[in-house]
């Protein structure tokens, strides 16, 4: 378990103002969604998040530690990243792919071992993806290839998940057993900060909202704070229509 802090940091967008500082800690057992349009930072964030983007300034901690103090091995074992970059041509099965989530807890040459594949069978089968397990990623479609990516954070076991957008690519269903799976992970006491573009998806799952604007400018805290609708219209500039169902706004294009 872990928290993911961060301490007046402004993320790196070329030729764009600072911003407004982000200082914010996301805790074990929060589901953290990041709200923007286009173009507003939300990749560039998880990125700097994750350490592979260094800050313009300010910084990122897990448990008090800045990151730019750990080695990459320390953080591959904290974080799990589901990114948007593929690098689709590598010729691995999906059983394989799953796998390589387990490559942080191992020392260089040492093979998998039975628990490993254990628990990437595990994962396989949690993003029904078990019948597909000596598929070529390279043949799969694109919402499988999306699971493949999730599954191997799953076989990781991260306490930090960072996601971009993780229900890219997939079907309604996926959608929400993707988003389930994530708050049962932030249930467990893992940490959760995915970008999302469906406030919907946000609303339901999210307990707590980080909204970005294109210039730098930003507002967090608990979900329920953050969704409302003058607030969301500005972010996104559109007009919305919206409506309580199950106890959670729905929010549609006026
Ligand atoms: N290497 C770069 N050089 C110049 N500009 C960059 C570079 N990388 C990103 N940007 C710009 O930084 C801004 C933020 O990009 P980022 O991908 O973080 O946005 P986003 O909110 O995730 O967008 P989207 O919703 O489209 O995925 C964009 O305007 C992008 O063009």
């Amino acid at each position: 378990m872990a928290v993911l802090e961060t301490r007046e940091l402004i993320i790196d967008i070329p030729e764009r103002a600072d911003g407004r500082p982000l200082s914010l800690r996301m805790e074990p057992g929060q589901t953290w969604g990041i709200l923007g349009p286009n173009g507003a930072g939300k990749s560039t964030l998880l990125h700097t998040l994750g350490g592979l983007n260094r800050p313009r300034s300010g910084e990122v901690r897990i448990d008090d530690t800045p990151l730019r103090q750990m080695r990459r091995s320390t953080i591959a074992r904290q974080l799990g990243l589901v990114f948007q970059e593929r690098q689709d041509g590598f010729p691995a099965t999906v059983l394989e792919t799953a796998l390589i989530g387990r490559h942080p807890f191992l020392s260089p040459w040492q093979l998998e071992g039975g628990d490993d594949l254990e628990m990437a069978e595990k994962a396989l089968e949690r993003l029904e993806l078990s019948d597909l397990a000596d598929r070529s990623v390279s043949t799969l479609s694109g919402g499988e290839r999306q699971r493949v990516a999730l599954a191997t954070a799953l076989t990781q076991s991260p306490s930090i998940w960072l996601a971009d957008e993780p229900t890219n690519h997939l079907d309604l269903r996926h959608q929400v057993a993707v988003m389930e799976l994530l708050s049962e992970q932030a249930r467990a006491g893992h940490t959760v900060v995915m970008c999302l573009h469906d406030l919907n998806l946000a609303a339901r799952w999210c307990d707590h909202l980080l909204l970005l604007y294109p210039d730098g400018e930003a507002c967090w805290g608990e979900a329920e704070s953050m969704l409302k609708p003058k607030a969301l219209e500005q972010l996104y500039g559109q007009p919305l229509t919206w409506a309580e169902v199950d106890g959670a706004p729905v929010f549609v294009p006026s």
